[in-house]
């Protein structure tokens, strides 16, 4: 049985935020609030971005809905589950910045992590690691060991683990961040075919206004701190089947980038937000 399976039959959002805050204490300091009212929701199946100056809270809404960290106020359900209850059902896959493989696992090794860790016997997860080898890609690769790969084949690693145990949602913090431009571009290409194919909603934090267009059906745009939404961006261009690698010259991409960048500095091409890449 597949994760999908087990889920409740249910129009539930994936993701459900709603006057989220978080207030950091810290000792003889000022308290520094991170978050601030935070409402979203994410749909299943949608692609929804997070972009915003640096510490404006990114970072922080996605380790909320991972329940890697607890809100000061407001709610978070995944899939109309507690964030507690759906991290310990494992509905979703995470993938941040740093693969964070496992340098003494084979590549199959690291991406059947996570169904070993859920007691998956031997044949299921030999054929769920062929499967996901070839999902993205590294067919051949699955006997080597993480060193051996580029610093892109070692993020797709990464996304295989995090499909593993074929989540609904992906949460991904900056997963192409540390890639040189072409590799970023071939990872944003194919991870629009993944998502098309396990139809999993993301939610996915860039600093980049083109990845976050190419990649997004909303970009939600984030002011600086205390962190808020600041507005969410439908973007229109069109089905998996139609963001194939032209649309970054198409005239539809470039007025999503436009939108984006104007929201986010708040006149049309000015200035760089600190910590936003807007080329
Ligand atoms: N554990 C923590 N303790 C104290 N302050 C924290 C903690 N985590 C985050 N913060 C603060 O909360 C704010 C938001 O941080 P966060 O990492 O969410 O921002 P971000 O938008 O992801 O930034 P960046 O784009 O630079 O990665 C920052 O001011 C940060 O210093």
């Amino acid at each position: 049985m597949t994760r999908k399976d087990s889920l409740p039959v249910t129009d539930a959002h994936a993701v459900k935020v709603t006057g989220v805050s978080r207030i950091f204490s810290i000792k003889k300091k000022p308290p520094v609030t991170a978050l601030e009212s935070v409402d979203l929701t994410v749909a299943p199946g949608e692609f929804v971005s997070l972009i915003g100056p640096s510490g404006c809270g990114k970072s922080t809404l996605l380790r909320l809905i991972a329940d890697l960290d607890q809100p000061t106020a407001g709610t978070i359900e995944v899939f109309g589950k507690t964030a507690r209850k759906a991290r310990i059902d494992q509905d979703y896959g995470i993938a941040f910045q740093q693969a964070g493989l496992l340098p003494w696992r084979t590549v199959r090794a690291n991406i059947e992590l996570p169904l070993e860790l859920h007691k998956v016997g031997t044949a299921e997860r030999r054929s769920r690691s062929t499967e996901l080898l070839e999902l993205v890609g590294l067919g051949d690769f699955g006997d080597s060991y993480p060193d051996q790969l580029s610093g892109g084949m070692q993020q797709r690693v990464a996304i295989a683990r995090a499909l593993a145990e074929s989540p609904n949602l992906l949460l991904m913090d900056e997963p192409f961040g540390a890639l040189d431009e072409m590799t970023r571009e071939r990872m944003q290409n194919e991870l629009i075919r993944i998502c098309a194919e396990t139809r999993a909603a993301v939610v996915f934090v860039t600093h980049s206004i083109p990845e976050a267009v190419f990649l997004s059906d909303r970009v939600v745009v984030m002011s600086p701190r205390p962190g808020r939404i600041r507005s969410v961006l439908p973007i229109r261009l069109g089905g998996p089947d139609d963001r194939s690698e032209h649309i970054r010259e198409d005239a539809a991409f470039f007025d999503g980038v436009s939108a984006v960048r104007e929201s986010l500095h708040g006149t049309p091409d000015t200035g760089n937000a600190r910590g936003v890449d807007t080329r």
